[in-house]
């Protein structure tokens, strides 16, 4: 089935400045930051320009026969290509040099150098481009994680997860439709780690995800030159209207004391909630040594006090 409930629309906003996004980083909402000077990127990233300056790098990259990337059935492959090649193709529908089929899509999620220990940042690995990007300076600059390359096919949709880092995704070419859910919205969303299972969000299967509808749904069209705000926690679903590229800018915004410093990525749970993680593991393990009756009626009274206890906001 459709979505039944009409999406809430993200607010756009225009003159923001470092003072006034205090405001808006404390109501923990996402917004459009419109207007916002990105530098000459906005005008200069054609394909053209991205190959000839990013040119000589090799970058790994997802490849799909479909636009809708599955995680779970895995129907795109890993690939390398050279930047000024992923560009070639991902900006043109048909290819002549293919791995799956002429019409495969393109996603790139940039790396470090050595993902494995360095963060991806694009003033490291890409400075000829980096020089023509400005990145918003609200938060300070010792709160910078990384900078991320997001380039992708049209069409190419990336699944909807959360990263535990305030965000700016900055949209420098190309419309893209973001679905954006909400922390509160968690347990309707079907998490498979930090990602949802459902990659249809448009057209519903009710009997395998009958909750899903439930989730308080959000939806914005970014145009070249937006940047939105996407907090921490916020789920996003991603997709690529047109030939996409696109930085996004991760900021610990929280005390350094909370972050896993081996994750590159931005998307390891805080410390605190990976330790209770670890722990609701073992007392699950724990309660399957009950005979089922009493397993069941623990479990209730165990969610019941986390209920009481942890939650803070009703669930939507
Ligand atoms: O725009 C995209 O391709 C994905 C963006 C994203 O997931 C992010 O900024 O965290
Ligand atoms: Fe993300």
């Amino acid at each position: 089935m459709t979505c039944s409930k009409k999406p809430k629309s993200v607010d756009i906003l225009f003159d923001v400045t470092k003072d006034s996004f205090e405001d808006i980083s404390s109501n923990r909402k996402p917004v459009v930051l419109r207007g916002l000077d990105i530098g000459e990127c906005k005008e200069k990233w054609t394909p053209e320009y991205l190959s000839e300056e990013g040119g000589s790098k090799e970058v790994k990259i997802h490849v799909s026969k479909t636009p809708q990337m599955d995680f779970i059935n895995k129907n795109f492959m890993y690939r390398s290509l050279l930047f000024s090649e992923l560009v070639k193709r991902a900006s043109t529908q048909k290819q002549e040099d293919f791995f799956i089929d002429e019409t495969e899509k393109y996603y790139l999620r940039a790396l470090g150098d050595d993902p494995r220990k360095d963060i991806a940042d694009v003033r490291v690995q890409f400075p000829s481009l980096a020089k023509d990007i400005r990145f918003p300076d609200f938060y300070p600059e010792e709160r910078f994680f990384s900078s991320v390359f997001r380039i992708a096919s049209p069409g190419l949709q990336l699944w909807t997860h959360y990263d535990v880092m305030d965000n700016f995704l900055i949209q420098v070419q190309g419309k893209k439709r973001v679905v954006l859910f909400s922390p509160q919205s968690v347990d309707y969303l079907y998490m498979h780690g930090d990602k949802s299972e459902v990659l249809d969000i448009d057209n519903i299967d009710e009997d395998k995800y009958p909750l899903f509808n439930k989730a308080d749904r959000y939806e914005v069209y970014l145009e070249p030159g937006d940047v939105l705000f996407i907090p921490a926690l916020w789920f996003h679903n991603v997709i690529s209207l047109e030939f996409g590229v696109a930085v996004n800018v991760f900021w610990k915004h929280l005390d350094d004391k909370f972050y896993d410093n081996k994750d590159t990525y931005g998307n390891k749970d805080l410390l605190p909630a990976y330790r209770a993680n670890q722990i609701i593991d073992r007392a699950i393990k724990t309660l399957d040594e009950l005979p089922e009756e009493y397993k069941d009626f623990y479990a209730r009274c165990a969610i019941d006090r986390i209920k009481k206890k942890a939650l803070t906001s009703s669930t939507t």
